[in-house]
Formats: structure tokens, sequence, C-alpha cells
């Protein structure tokens, strides 16, 4: 039992509601991406599951305990918050060590993630002059140490090279097939549309989805379809009559707007016309994040509006 439970779950900074009467799951054997514009309440939520806050109501819980009363907790959640919180002056193993004593992790473990996070040539290096992506290396080397049936990963992309972050997304997707329970936040969508399986959304403290990765996109955004025909100018034509919006391809083809590949495509059969190619366009997870988040910012900025600005229609 791995799960993560929130339950009505509400922390007030003064008058800020950080995170606002959240419920949700995080079940094992996914990747749930956690998202939410800054300042949603992704890291309060994680910090309050942690135990390093108190909530000012509601409950988190990790198999079915609160953090608090669990036994040897490294062994129990990895997390992965502020990679820059290690000690400067220690090495990056000394530092690892002193984690594994005070949790009666073997002294293999050291050796072991350092391999595995692509530090074991850094072991001996003090931790002061890591780079950020090494840090980041470290604090993973540091959450997977106990071998942990949780994780919780705040940004962890955060300062990887491209390799790092092929790298990174391996992982995190092994990680879910061992079964473990690995929540990830993250500012970047296309980044998180390759490693997540779920999502869970905040907006200003508030859940805003709780869904499979696949629903998400599908619900936050519109039926888009690409059509190439035989005989371009009577298609669009047809297709506006019936009340399509039609939009020029860079290579000869239409794009249809709110219309399904096979509508389309009975209509083109109806009037004889020859259809070339024919393709539903799946709007990317950025989009519908945008389309389901864009009311829910606390921070954003002011919107251009210089008349040389071409405008989205
Ligand atoms: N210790 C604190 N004291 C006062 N306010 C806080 C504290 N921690 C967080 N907040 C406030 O709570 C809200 C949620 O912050 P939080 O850091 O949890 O958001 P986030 O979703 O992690 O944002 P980001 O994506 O920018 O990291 C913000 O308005 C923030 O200013």
């Amino acid at each position: 039992m791995s799960r993560i439970d929130i339950e009505d779950l509400t922390k007030e900074y003064g008058r800020t509601r950080a995170v606002d009467q959240l419920t949700c799951r995080i079940e094992p054997g996914r990747v749930t991406g956690f998202l939410g514009p800054n300042g949603a309440g992704k890291s309060t939520t994680m910090r309050l599951v942690l135990g390093l806050d108190r909530p000012t109501s509601g409950t988190a819980t990790v198999g079915g305990r609160p953090y608090a009363m669990v036994h040897e907790p490294l062994r129990t959640v990895g997390a992965l918050l502020d990679a820059q919180a290690a000690n400067g002056s220690r090495t990056a193993r000394d530092h690892l060590r002193f984690l594994a004593v005070s949790n009666r992790i073997p002294a293999r473990r050291i050796d072991e993630v350092l391999q595995d996070t692509g530090l074991a040539t850094a072991a001996g290096r003090r931790i002061r002059t890591f780079s950020l992506g090494m840090r980041q290396r470290l604090g993973i080397a540091a959450a997977l140490l106990g071998d942990p049936p949780v994780l919780m990963l705040d940004e962890p992309t955060n300062g990887l090279d491209p390799e790092g972050i092929v790298w990174m997304r391996q992982l995190l997707r092994r990680l879910a097939r061992e079964g473990r329970t690995v929540l990830v936040s993250s500012h970047l969508m296309n980044e998180t549309a390759t490693f997540a399986d779920h999502l869970v959304v905040l907006g200003r403290g508030r859940l805003l989805a709780d869904t499979p990765m696949r629903d998400f996109i599908e619900q936050h955004s519109q039926a888009r379809v690409r059509v190439r025909a035989g005989d371009p100018a009577r298609l669009r034509a047809t297709l506006i009559t019936e009340g399509y919006p039609v939009v020029a391809d860079d290579d000869g083809g239409w794009v249809v707007e709110g219309a399904r590949a096979e509508q389309i495509g009975a209509i083109a059969a109806r009037e004889g016309i020859p259809v070339l190619e024919l393709v539903e366009l799946r709007a990317s997870l950025e989009q519908a994040y945008l389309a389901l988040t864009t009311d829910e910012t606390e921070f954003a900025a002011a919107p251009h509006t210089s008349p040389t600005t071409p405008q989205e229609v």
C-alpha cells in the first residue's frame, strides 16, 4: 500500500490560501504529473504530505499514515524538493552516507544510487562545486537511496542537460513500471507529456483536474482534422457551407476546426470528392493545459497590445 491520500487539505499562510480543500489520491504504478501555474499550491501540497508544514485543516497520508508517523521515512518516501538544500561543504558521498546511516539504509545503496544517477565519478567532490544539474542528480540519488515505494519530485528536470532530461524520463517510467507511486511537478508541458500517465492540476490551491493524461487533452481541446483532397476548392466551399471553419494548411490541405475525421470523410464521399489524406490532429498537453488554466493564473504578464502584434482570432 503506497498510495498518497489527500483529504480536504487546506493550508493558509495569513490571508493566502495556498491549498484549498484539496482531495485527491496519487496511485501506484503510474507517473502522476502535478501541474499548475506559479503559486497554485504544488510545493505546499508536497510539503504538507512530507510533514514539513502543518495543514490548517484536512489530512495527507502515505500508505495510510501521516508522514510524521512513518518509521524510517526515506525507505517509504523519496522526495526532491529543493536540490540546493544539501550542505555544500560535504562531498556527495558523505551527504548520502549521512542520510543512509540515519535511516538504517545499507551502505551498498550509496554506490548503487551514485551509479544510477551518473555521479559515480563526482562522488568525492564537495557539493558546492556542483552545477545545478549535478545537484539535481544528487537530490534524485538521495530520493532513491531508501528504495522507497513512493517518490515525490518537485521540478526534477530543472537544470538538467538534454541527455539528463532523457535519463530522467526513462527513470520516471521505470519507477512507475516497478509499481511505485511517482508524483512529479513540472512547468514543462512538452516534457510532462513524455512521462506522465495521469495528471493532477491545481489552480489557486484548488483541484482543477484529476484525470488520465489522454482524457485531459481530449477534454480541454477542440477536435481538429487535416484533409487534403483531389478538388480542394470544392471541398472547402462545401465545408464552409456546412458551417465548418476551414484554414489553409502549408501543403495544399485544409485544417477543419471542431470536426472529426469521420464527419469530413462522409461529406467528401457524399460530394464525390476524392480524399488524398485525412488526419485527426491531436492537441498538445500544453494547449490543453493553457485552455484550462488561463483563468487560474495568479501571476500573469499584462497582455501585449502593440498594434503591430499579429492577433490570433
Ligand atoms: N511559507 C510561506 N509563507 C507565506 N506564503 C507562502 C509560503 N509558502 C507558499 N506561500 C504562498 O502560497 C501559494 C502557493 O505557493 P506554492 O509554492 O505552493 O505554489 P507552487 O504551485 O509550488 O508554485 P511554483 O510553480 O511557482 O513553484 C503562493 O501564493 C505562495 O506565495
